[in-house]
């Protein structure tokens, strides 16, 4: 009887979504006719091209291109209201949609009226009855789940199901994060529609959604105000590669596409670092002392940079020497970031050079005809193209592999020990940059300034520079020289470091988007901070997951990173999420109860979902056997992924091993989509796999001074099953 009922409400369902489908293809297909129209007459979107509405469709049906079928469908809610308020269902999609005669069809569920969707709860039901979740797969609906909202209410509305959020939590997960959009939790909603003024926080435990609610949240800002978040950009920040690749396709699915998703080792647009150094290493390049250490690095005088100009002048010799030149330099120097001010080197010289002219038959000509007869010899411009070149922020970088250049910008500003670690990182050969070198080479892009010649624009600038027009220097011949040099140190430039491709004042992004930001380093935040200056912020974290370990010092630079460019503080509206969706309860108590002994000082949610499946805690007299049992064992119990973690120093050898075993090979197949991944502690930061196996938990706990807390975050990754694994 209740099959008979549901079938029914099913059938029902499927009329109305053929319907939303029906109008789609209809409202698209003339949106993209007048769009066609309009764009042959070069005026979309303005009079006489798409009236606001059509334009609003065709971007809608441009963005459900990329909407995943696989996802829940296109139509996922719908409420019912008492009688007296509504008579209508209200049904809520991923867009919104008008019928021909303009009357609603599809709430868009980031819609002011999509809100009592999420927030309608028993204690509060704000005049809804039942939400019901439509569960689909492409067009086809394949069944409802019913909350019933209001039990007071005089209604004969079926209820069906046994609750959308607990289906959702149980399924098998794959390696990508999936939209909630169907399930968003009131506590969740309102982090998710909160005012688009200052900054956001969203904090919470393990598994509490933070990642997935900043993405929606993501979403949100741009429908509420796509003009400014689209032109203006949004930048998501995110520990990791593998957790970014995690992530990516959750605003996809969304039908949103125009976010930046980067991983702290892409945020300088050029590069791409993946390499993590060491943890004592990444404590001294994350520390705020690197500031000084590279403004002390940037008046440097070039390495391997001519010495002493030499010229003979009518009666005359004129040599700039050390001094000399150090005197021009630290001039040059005071005029402003250092590559700013590559086009008043001539003239900087010049005047140098001018001032030792002494001999009678030269003091016959004025100033004017010595610059003349000097500004275009070739040798001169060679010799100030080279004495002082347009530098780039990652080349500067490598300047530090000479340990006394290390050790004239460190001293007073490193101890030796850290000295000592930073000689070490830097001085082992051609690698690409660390993720720890990449807030360096963005802190040395900013304080050398941006090249002249960039682009064509800017060598337009370069020629109209007053200064030089006064001197007569006005011409391309330095310019040509400087070109050449950038060339040649373009070609020998190594892999994986490659030059700024934007200019600094184009980092700005409209929205900033920090997720795990309580493992964000001080030059981190700095670096972050500069791309969100006059940015609305959404901040996601957990400070007991921190592996960051002096969180004073990061604390002062992201409140320095949150000011204003007029030095105001952002007005900050705090959320915190206090619920548990990822683990069982079984395998979050666990980790809870380590988290409390070892003082971790944790923010415990509420695990929401029992399995009856309690951790395992293995003793195995071979690591190697112990291990391919325990897989032996999870491979069977689960059907999605698994996730094998131990300490870092122990990577290569666990790979191997699962390498070996051919009844796992299918389960590595797939790269980033592979069943089986075998990680590091700090490598599972954001991510979850259906099973854990933890390999000898006090490596991990072991191997940084944050290894606690880098193993509270291991034991919080399984959704299902966990296996503790150490030999006895
Ligand atoms: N309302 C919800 N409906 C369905 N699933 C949800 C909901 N909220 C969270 N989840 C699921 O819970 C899991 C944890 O979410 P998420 O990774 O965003 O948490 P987190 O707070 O960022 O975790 P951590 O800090 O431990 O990395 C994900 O699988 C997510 O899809």
């Amino acid at each position: 009887m209740q099959d008979d009922v549901a079938a029914a409400e099913v059938a029902h369902e499927q009329e109305y979504v053929d319907t939303v489908y029906r109008q789609l293809i209809r409202s698209a297909a003339s949106a993209q006719r007048l769009a066609a129209e309009g764009h042959s007459r070069g005026r979309l979107g303005h009079e006489g091209g798409l009236v606001e509405r059509d334009a609003m469709v065709f971007q809608a049906a441009r963005r459900l291109a990329s909407l995943d079928a696989a996802h829940e469908g296109l139509v996922f809610g719908r409420i019912d209201m008492r009688a007296e308020i509504s008579g209508e269902p209200r049904y809520i999609g991923r867009i919104g949609l008008r019928d021909d005669n303009r009357d609603i069809l599809l709430v868009d569920w980031r819609a002011p009226a999509a809100a009592l969707f999420y927030q309608a709860t028993p204690a509060a039901p704000q005049g809804v009855v039942r939400r019901r979740i439509l569960r689909s797969q492409g067009e086809q609906v394949l069944g409802v789940e019913d909350d019933l909202i209001d039990a007071e209410a005089d209604t004969d509305l079926p209820i069906i199901g046994e609750g959308a959020l607990m289906a959702q939590l149980s399924r098998a997960r794959d390696r990508s994060m999936h939209s909630i959009v169907a399930t968003i939790q009131a506590e969740q909603d309102r982090a998710i529609r909160a005012p688009e003024r200052g900054v956001v926080t969203i904090s919470g435990g393990p598994g509490t959604g933070k990642t997935v609610v900043a993405l929606h949240r993501a979403a949100y800002l741009l429908y509420a105000d796509r003009r400014r978040y689209e032109t203006g950009g949004v930048l998501v920040v995110g520990p990791s590669g593998v957790f970014m690749r995690y992530i990516e396709r959750v605003l996809p699915s969304l039908g949103e596409t125009a976010v930046a998703l980067r991983s702290l080792g892409e945020v300088v647009d050029g590069l791409r670092a993946t390499r993590r150094d060491d943890p004592a290493v990444a404590e001294v390049k994350g520390s705020s002392r690197m500031v000084d250490l590279l403004s002390r690095l940037v008046r440097e005088p070039v390495p391997g940079g001519p010495e002493e100009l030499r010229w003979f002048y009518r009666d005359d010799v004129i040599v700039l020497g050390r001094r000399e030149l150090d005197g021009v330099r630290r001039q040059l120097l005071g005029g402003g970031p250092r590559n700013r001010t590559t086009t008043r080197v001539a003239s900087a010289l010049l005047d140098a050079m001018w001032r030792q002219v002494r001999g009678e038959r030269a003091l016959e000509r004025t100033k004017g005809d010595f610059v003349a007869e000097v500004r275009d010899d070739d040798r001169f411009l060679d010799f100030a193209a080279a004495w002082w070149p347009v530098l780039d922020a990652s080349g500067v970088l490598r300047w530090l592999r000479d340990p006394e250049v290390l050790h004239r910008a460190a001293a007073g500003v490193l101890d030796e020990e850290s000295e000592r670690l930073l000689a070490k990182s830097w001085s082992a050969g051609e690698q690409p940059a660390s993720v720890e070198d990449v807030p360096l080479v963005d802190e040395l892009r900013y304080l050398l300034g941006d090249p002249p010649l960039v682009d064509a624009d800017s060598m337009a600038d370069t020629l109209r520079d007053p200064e030089l027009e006064a001197l007569g220097l006005a011409d391309v011949a330095l310019q040509d020289t400087r070109a050449e040099l950038a060339e040649d140190r373009a070609e020998s430039r190594p892999r994986g470091w490659e030059a700024p491709t934007v200019r600094v004042e184009d980092d700005g992004y409209a929205h900033v988007l920090v997720d795990e930001a309580q493992d964000l380093t001080p030059m981190q935040w700095r670096m972050v901070g500069r791309r969100g200056r006059t940015a609305t912020w959404t901040i996601v974290g957990d400070p007991a997951q921190s592996s960051w370990p002096q969180p004073a010092e990061a604390e002062t630079a992201r409140e320095r990173a949150l000011l204003s460019p007029s030095g105001r503080t952002k007005e900050v509206h705090a959320f915190h999420l206090s619920k548990n969706y990822r683990n069982s309860a079984e395998i979050y108590d666990f980790a809870a109860d380590y988290a409390e002994r070892v003082g971790l000082a944790a923010d415990l949610p509420e695990a929401v979902r029992t399995t009856g499946e309690a951790p395992v805690e293995r003793v195995a007299t071979d690591l190697e056997t112990g291990l391919r049992e325990a897989l032996a064992e999870l491979r069977g119990r689960v059907e999605g992924t698994i996730g094998v973690v131990g300490a870092a120093a122990r990577q290569v050898e666990l790979r191997s091993w699962v390498a070996g075993w051919p009844e796992v090979a299918d389960d590595l197949a797939g790269g980033a989509e592979a069943r089986l991944a075998v990680l590091t502690g700090l490598e599972t930061k954001g991510l979850e796999f259906d099973a854990i196996v933890v390999v000898e938990p006090e490596e991990i706990e072991a191997e940084s001074p944050t290894g606690r807390a880098t193993l509270y975050v291991v034991l919080t990754r399984a959704t299902q099953l966990m296996t503790v694994l150490q030999t006895g």
